[in-house]
C-alpha cells in the first residue's frame, strides 16, 4: 500500500495530454489505484480525502518537478538481440538476419550470457520506464525460460515468446520440423503458465513467414487456442526484400495485395490478441482483415528507418481507419531500448512521411498523440486497457515518477518563470531520458 501527492500526467483521451494537480493518490495491496483527489493542498491532512485503510500511511509527497505518468508499453522488443543494440546498422532486412540476429540469439545456448544479457535489458527497460514489454526470444527452450524468470524476478509485467521457425534458417538455427517447433512452444507456456503470474504471460511467436511453415503456422493457431487465446506475435509485410521473398515461397498466392495478411489469416492467426510488427506494406485490404479480426500493429518507427523501404502511415492507418496499434523499440533492428525515443521517432516519421504525402501536414502525428499510442494504444494491443495506460481509480498503478529537478544531472532544463507543467512534460518526452526516471512501480510495486 502507498499514498502519494503528486501531479499526474496522461493522455485518457487520445492526442490530449490531462495534467491533475496535487493528486492524493492511495494504492491498495493488490497495487490497484484506490483513491486520487486532485487539488488536495499539501497542508490538508490526508485522512481528510482518504477511506480507513489507507489512514496512517507515510505519504510521499513529490517536489514541483517530479510527476507520476503510466509506464510504457514496449509492444515489440527482441530480448536477444540487446547483446548487439546500437550496431549492426549497415545492411537490409533478410541479410541483417543471418549477418548479426540469428548468430547472436544462436549464442544464448549458453545461459549464463542468456542470463547475463536478459537481466541487463529488463532492467534497461524497466530504468526507461517501460513496465510493459511483449518480447521476442530466441528458438531455444531454457533460455527463454530464463527469460520468463528474469521478468518475474524484476518484476515487470511481461508478454514473453519463444520464437518458432522450422524452415529458411541456417541449420544450427531451425527447429526443423514443425512438430519439434510446437512440443518446444507447447513446454514453454506450460512452464509460464505453472508460474501462475499474471504479470508473465506466454506468447506464441511464429518469427515471420519465411521462417515457418504452414503445418507450423497452423499448429501455433491451434495452441493459442488451446490455451485459451494466448497472445500471439510476428512480423508482417515489413520490407521490400521479406515481401519478394514470401511472394517465391508462395508462388501460388495472389500477389499484389500483401499475401503475409492472407497466409496469417488463413492459418487462423489473426486473432483480437495478435501483435504483428512493423505492418509498413499493409494494403488497404490487409487493414480491414486485420480490423475485422482484431489484431493490431506493433509500429516500430526507428527500426522502419532501417529496414522497412517505407514509413508506417500511422495518422491513416490508425487514426482515421482505426487499426489498434501500439509502438514498439524493435531492439535491436532498432538501437535504441527507450520508449521515449520511439514516441519522438514516430512524430519525425509522421513528419517525413507528410513531406511527399498529398494531403501533407494533415498525415502529421504530434507528440501527445504518440504518447497515448507508447501507453494507451500498447494497453489496447495486448488487451490490458482496463488495468494500465493510464494512471485512474480502478487500474492498476504501472507508473513512472518523473524528476525534472536542477539536480538531476540530465538534457532537460526547466525555466521557473516561463514554463508551463505542459511545456515541462513536452520538454520531457523530447529531452527526457532515463536520468529523469526516479522511480518505477508495477502492479503497485517499486521495481526501479
Ligand atoms: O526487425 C526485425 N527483426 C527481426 O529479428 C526479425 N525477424 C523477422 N523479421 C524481423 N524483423
Ligand atoms: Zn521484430
Amino acid at each position: 500500500m502507498s499514498v502519494f501527492h503528486a501531479t499526474i500526467v496522461h493522455t485518457p483521451v487520445r492526442g490530449e495530454l490531462q495534467v491533475l494537480r496535487d493528486c492524493l493518490i492511495a494504492v491498495d495491496t493488490n497495487g490497484i489505484i484506490g483513491a486520487i483527489h486532485s487539488n488536495v493542498p499539501t497542508s490538508a491532512s490526508p485522512e481528510t480525502f482518504l477511506t480507513s485503510e489507507f489512514h496512517g500511511l507515510p505519504v510521499r509527497y513529490l517536489s514541483k518537478h517530479q510527476f507520476l505518468m503510466p509506464g510504457f508499453i514496449d509492444t515489440h522488443v527482441h530480448a536477444p538481440q540487446y547483446s548487439y543494440t546500437g550496431s549492426g546498422t549497415d545492411v537490409p532486412l533478410m541479410t541483417w538476419l543471418n549477418k548479426y540476429a540469428f548468430p547472436a540469439e544462436r549464442l544464448l545456448t549458453s545461459l549464463p550470457l542468456a542470463r547475463d544479457v536478459y537481466t541487463r535489458l529488463v532492467r534497461r527497460l524497466l530504468r526507461n520506464g517501460t513496465t510493459t514489454a511483449l518480447y521476442f526470444a530466441t528458438l531455444h527452450l531454457e533460455p527463454t525460460k530464463i527469460l520468463a524468470d528474469i521478468v518475474e524476478d524484476l518484476g515487470q509485467r511481461g508478454f514473453v515468446g519463444k520464437a518458432s521457425m522450422d524452415r529458411n534458417a541456417p541449420d544450427d538455427y531451425s527447429e526443423h520440423t514443425a512438430d519439434a517447433a510446437l512440443q518446444s512452444a507447447e513446454s514453454f507456456i506450460q512452464y509460464v503458465i505453472g508460474k501462475a503470474n499474471p504479470l508473465v504471460v506466454p506468447v506464441i511467436t511464429p518469427r515471420f513467414i519465411p521462417t515457418c511453415s504452414l503445418d507450423l503456422l497452423r499448429g501455433l493457431a491451434d495452441l493459442s487456442r488451446r490455451y485459451g487465446n494466448l497472445p500471439i506475435q510476428s512480423h508482417i509485410s515489413e520490407s521490400h526484400d521479406e515481401i519478394a521473398f514470401v511472394r517465391s515461397l508462395h508462388p501460388e498466392l495472389e500477389h499484389g495485395n500483401g499475401c503475409d495478411t492472407t497466409i496469417f489469416d488463413s492459418c487462423g492467426l489473426l486473432t483480437p490478441r495478435t501483435v504483428m510488427a512493423h505492418g509498413v506494406h499493409l494494403t488497404e485490404k490487409n487493414i480491414s482483415v486485420l480490423k475485422q479480426r482484431g489484431s493490431s500493429v506493433a509500429v516500430c518507427p526507428l527500426s522502419n528507418f532501417y529496414f522497412a523501404n517505407g514509413i508506417f502511415p500511422l495518422h491513416e492507418h490508425h487514426l482515421e481507419k482505426g487499426l489498434k496499434c501500439g509502438l514498439g523499440t524493435d531492439v535491436a533492428g532498432g538501437y535504441s531500448p527507450s520508449m521515449l525515443h520511439s514516441v519522438r521517432t514516430a512524430v519525425v516519421a509522421s513528419k517525413a512521411l507528410a513531406l511527399t504525402h498529398p494531403r501533407g501536414k494533415e498525415v502529421e502525428v504530434d507528440w501527445r498523440t504518440a504518447v497515448w499510442v507508447a501507453t494507451v494504444g500498447g494497453a489496447r494491443c495486448l488487451g490490458i486497457e482496463d488495468q494500465v495506460g493510464t494512471l485512474e481509480v480502478g487500474k492498476v498503478f504501472d507508473a513512472v515518477l518523473v524528476d525534472v529537478g536542477d539536480e538531476v544531472v540530465g538534457a532537460v532544463d526547466v525555466f521557473e518563470e516561463m514554463d508551463s507543467l505542459e511545456r515541462v512534460v513536452e520538454k520531457f518526452i523530447h529531452l527526457g531520458d532515463e536520468r529523469n526516471v526516479a522511480g518505477v512501480w508495477v502492479q503497485g510495486k517499486k521495481v526501479v
